[in-house]
């Protein structure tokens, strides 16, 4: 298992940014034909990105590109000019419910058989950005196998909800819980939306710890200076990592003696809480970080 905390942003239509993405860092990326990129330059950016997926060497990133919506004119030009250079994964604006996501997935599948490739060889990452997908969540989440991850777009949520997105993010903290949720129900990873202020970093950093304390399993960013911001609040801290040695520890030991509850520092230990320990430690494990 790869660590995917990370998921950069890149502009389809900057060529200068895409070549150098290997180098930053990024546990994957997005080349993104959406947003970024000017309704003048949707087709050349296509191309661009179809060009790279092709003969660019992105080394071991996972690489998503995120298409234009199902009620666009570039839908389905995105799917048949980026689905036969197989990237990892589409990520799916605005999904509003299962349907979206199926209509995409037998779009998919067609254009898989098309062109000799294996059925569900490229996943969908779903994107809940209107108040209706939300309440659509779990359903969006578990709809296709193709689907292994939910993503929050904070922008476009909070454009639909008709409130002001805030640095403190309260008018997000129900709609990142029942994302992260929803994903973690249908067993699939979760994606934060993006900290705008590239000026901010320490806002950045309380903000993704806020996110990994509510279960996500990654977050979008939008500038290289902020993979490593994300990357650092995604570590547990020194503090909790030897806590949690110490609950399996005294786990083990009760376990050998015959006894279900122990407690460890004066707080009853039992298997809810070795469970979140071996958790943590096995997230450790898997950021490289050495405990003990
Ligand atoms: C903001 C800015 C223009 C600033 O550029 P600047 O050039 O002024 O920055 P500088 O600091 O001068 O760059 C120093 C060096 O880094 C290079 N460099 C910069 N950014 C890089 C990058 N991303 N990738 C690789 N390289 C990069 C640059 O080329 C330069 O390289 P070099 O010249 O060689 O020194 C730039 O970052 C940028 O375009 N970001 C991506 C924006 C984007 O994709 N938005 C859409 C996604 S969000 C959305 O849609 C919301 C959402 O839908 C979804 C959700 O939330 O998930 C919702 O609803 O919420
Ligand atoms: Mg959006």
């Amino acid at each position: 298992m790869k660590p995917s905390r990370s998921m950069l942003y890149i502009p389809g239509d900057s060529p200068g940014m895409i070549q150098h993405s290997p180098i930053f860092g990024a546990d994957s990326i997005l080349l993104d034909l959406e947003d970024a990129v000017a309704l003048t330059e949707k087709d050349a950016a296509r191309r661009m990105v179809a060009t790279f997926l092709q003969r660019f060497d992105f080394k071991d990133l996972f690489v998503t590109v995120r298409i234009n919506g199902a009620d666009t004119e570039f839908f389905e030009k995105d799917l048949e000019e980026i689905i036969p250079c197989a990237p990892a994964a589409v990520r799916l604006p605005k999904c509003n419910g299962p349907q979206d996501v199926l209509e995409a997935d037998d779009r998919i599948t067609e254009i898989e058989l098309k062109n000799g490739m294996r059925t569900g060889a490229v996943k969908i990452h779903a994107m809940i950005e209107t108040a209706l997908g939300l309440e659509m969540a779990y359903a969006i989440a578990s709809v296709s196998p193709r689907v292994t991850a939910l993503t929050i777009g904070g922008q476009d949520f909070t454009a639909d909800m008709g409130v002001q997105k805030t640095k403190e993010g309260r008018e997000l903290f129900y709609a990142r819980c029942r994302v992260s949720a929803a994903a973690h129900a249908a067993g699939i990873d979760s994606y934060d939306t993006v900290w705008a202020d590239l000026q901010d970093n320490e806002g950045l950093f309380r903000e993704t710890k806020e996110i990994v304390g509510l279960g996500f399993t990654g977050k979008a960013c939008i500038h290289p200076s902020q993979v490593a911001v994300i990357h650092k609040a995604f570590v547990p801290g020194e503090k909790e990592l030897r806590k949690a040695c110490r609950v399996v520890e005294a786990a083990e030991k009760a376990k050998r003696e015959g006894r279900g509850v122990v407690s460890v520092d004066g707080k009853m230990v039992d298997a809810p809480v070795v469970a979140r320990s071996k958790h943590l430690l096995d997230l450790a494990e898997l950021y490289g970080i050495k405990v003990g």
